[in-house]
């Protein structure tokens, strides 16, 4: 049996995969109205309405049922994650975190979050390339499954793997939250150089740079750069810095075109990269396409000014 806390995109597209693969699985979620609207239609119309439910997959409103079992997946943006567990008590299944991000006040990526709010708990942590809409319709999908306990990290990949969804295991959950996390901010900086028409080599360019500042954090932070040029980190980078999928991309495309973005969209990447540049800061770590996100997104500089800072730069080695 296997819970999924959090009936978005992700949570319900997890649920709908691991009910296909045979588990029982309880999908809890936080709204009444909506909890019973997909019970009786059996599927999540607010959002993925285009994925039947499995009959193994249970919606339900009882988080001490959907903490039962073998794993809960945690998949609420990280932002919230913190008041949403704050509940859980002592939960006997493995917490698995489904977020990518850096906390805002406390600098803290999924699983220290998970392990600051609910001390003594085995937590780790699933991301990498993948699109909700994908793993709803079974495409096939490869993941990063981080775990700092190896014995527990083994179970749950066997225990979370199916024949659409395969998970690749490492023990280093700094390394696999820096790139989920830092892969979100890079995806802005795309998007908002294709918005501005400033075309594929700038795109390439910035992502190829970014992955240079995501292997400069990810040393200064204790990342194993293997990690980082994994499914976690460079995988994901390539998804959301090329997709219009990307709700992250899709933001910055905004910026670069100076068109509304809805503020009620999951946009992991906006309060990661403030919380990034803050340690980057305190480290003294130089990460410029970190820092120009966050100034395309108080508004402090403009695309045209932020391209003409980063083609000005001193002139160094590779
Ligand atoms: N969508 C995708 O393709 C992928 C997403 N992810 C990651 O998954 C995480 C979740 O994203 P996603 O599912 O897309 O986001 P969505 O916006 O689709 O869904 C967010 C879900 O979290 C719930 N939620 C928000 N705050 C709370 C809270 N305080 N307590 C309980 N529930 C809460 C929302 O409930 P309500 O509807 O009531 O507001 C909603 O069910 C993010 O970190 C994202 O980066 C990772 C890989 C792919
Ligand atoms: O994380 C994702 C793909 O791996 C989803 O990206 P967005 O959150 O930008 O939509």
């Amino acid at each position: 049996m296997i819970g999924v806390m959090g009936a978005g995109a992700f949570g319900t597209a997890l649920a709908i995969a691991l009910g296909k693969a045979g588990h029982t699985v309880n999908l809890w979620c936080r709204n009444a109205d909506q909890a019973r609207d997909m019970a009786e239609l059996r599927c999540n119309r607010a959002y993925l309405p285009n994925a039947p439910f499995p009959e193994s997959l249970h919606v339900t409103q009882d988080l001490a049922l959907a903490a039962k079992g073998t794993a809960l997946l945690i998949a609420v943006p990280l932002q919230s994650m913190r008041a949403a567990i704050a509940d859980l008590g002592a939960p006997s299944a493995a917490l698995v975190a489904c977020c990518k991000g850096i906390e805002l006040h406390s600098g803290l990526g999924p699983t220290r979050v998970l392990e600051d709010t609910l001390p003594g708990i085995t937590s780790a942590v699933l991301t990498g390339p993948s699109f909700a809409a994908d793993i709803a319709i079974g495409r096939p999908t490869a993941l990063t499954l981080a775990c700092a306990d190896n014995v527990t990290g083994a179970v749950l990949q066997q225990a979370l793997t199916t024949p659409t969804l395969r998970l690749y295991r490492t023990s280093d959950t700094v390394g696999a939250e820096l790139g989920g996390a830092l892969k979100n901010v890079m995806a802005i900086a795309c998007g908002a150089v294709i918005g501005a028409g400033l075309g594929d080599s700038a795109r390439a360019a910035t992502m190829t740079r970014g992955f240079a500042e995501m292997q400069r954090i990810g040393a200064a932070l204790g990342a194993r750069p293997e990690t980082l040029s994994g499914l976690s980190g460079l995988g994901d980078l390539a998804l959301t810095c090329t997709s219009d999928l990307s709700r992250n991309y899709r933001l910055g495309l905004s910026l670069g075109t100076g068109e509304k973005f809805d503020p009620s969209i999951t946009v992991e990447g906006a309060a990661t990269a403030h919380a990034m540049l803050r340690i980057a800061n305190e480290k003294g770590l130089d990460v410029p396409i970190t820092r120009t996100v966050t100034e395309l997104l108080d508004g402090s500089t403009t695309i045209t000014d932020a391209i003409d800072a980063l083609m000005t730069r001193p002139l160094k080695e590779e």
